[in-house]
């Protein structure tokens, strides 16, 4: 069953044609939190197109791309790659997709990937769904994730822990504090997680009714 999510849309200074403007929302959380697993069930039943920020930067360390080596390096030290490279390749990876409801996954995970993205793309989200799961469990589900990432070993893990609280937390609570948020308790079964979810996208559908 597809839903839809109505697409937002913003006069021209001149008050002219009404420009349509992508609807996005960031899907945050911990590494292990569950983001991609929801993002599919999403996208199954409300008619998004899914862009994981991670996939992304693997695709490009894959077409062995200049950044590539820099990428795999920044991977593996659990690091956050410049906004220069992420930003560019959400925007093509939205302006190729031929949908206008995006789910950004793993994206912004720092202030700097924030302030980029809408600075180029010109893009607030609707809003932002945030998975808080305790950090045992998320080790728990990545060691047995088996996707035969690098950086998925309890040393690299280990880092990704620290750079999720110094710098993707913070990206979390500036958008609670403009009432954006939806905090969904992501230590739960995978089903029950998804009926909190589907209830954040089934109620602003009936708000934009
Ligand atoms: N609610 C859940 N309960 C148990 N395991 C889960 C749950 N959600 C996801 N998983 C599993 O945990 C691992 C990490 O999930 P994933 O969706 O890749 O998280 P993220 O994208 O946030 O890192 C995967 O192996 C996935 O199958
Ligand atoms: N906005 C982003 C997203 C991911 N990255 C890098 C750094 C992250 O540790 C890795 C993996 O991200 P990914 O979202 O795939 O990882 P999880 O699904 O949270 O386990 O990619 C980044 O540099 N910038
Ligand atoms: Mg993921």
């Amino acid at each position: 069953m597809e839903t839809d999510v109505g697409v937002s849309t913003s006069e021209e200074a001149n008050g002219s044609a009404a420009k349509k403007k992508p609807t996005v929302v960031f899907v945050l959380g911990g590494p292990g939190s569950g983001k991609g697993t929801q993002c599919a069930y999403i996208v199954e039943h409300f008619g998004f197109t899914h862009f994981s920020a991670g996939d992304l930067l693997r695709g490009e360390i894959d077409s062995g791309s200049e950044n590539g080596l820099m990428i795999k390096s920044m991977m593996n030290e659990g690091k956050i790659v410049p906004s220069e490279v992420t930003v560019k390749l959400l925007q093509k990876a939205m302006e190729e997709s031929g949908n206008e409801k995006f789910l950004i996954d793993g994206f912004p995970r720092n202030d700097e990937n924030r302030a980029a993205f809408a600075a180029v793309t010109g893009i607030e989200p609707a809003f932002v769904l945030f998975f808080d799961c305790p950090e045992e469990e998320m080790e728990r589900r990545i060691l047995n994730r088996n996707q035969g990432r690098d950086d998925d070993n309890i040393e690299t893990i280990r880092k990704r822990f620290k750079v999720f609280l110094q710098s993707s937390l913070p990206v979390v609570q500036y958008y609670e504090s403009i009432g954006k948020v939806h905090k969904i308790d992501a230590a739960r079964p995978v089903e029950e997680v998804f009926e909190s979810v589907k209830a954040v996208f089934t109620s602003i559908n009936e708000k934009d009714d």
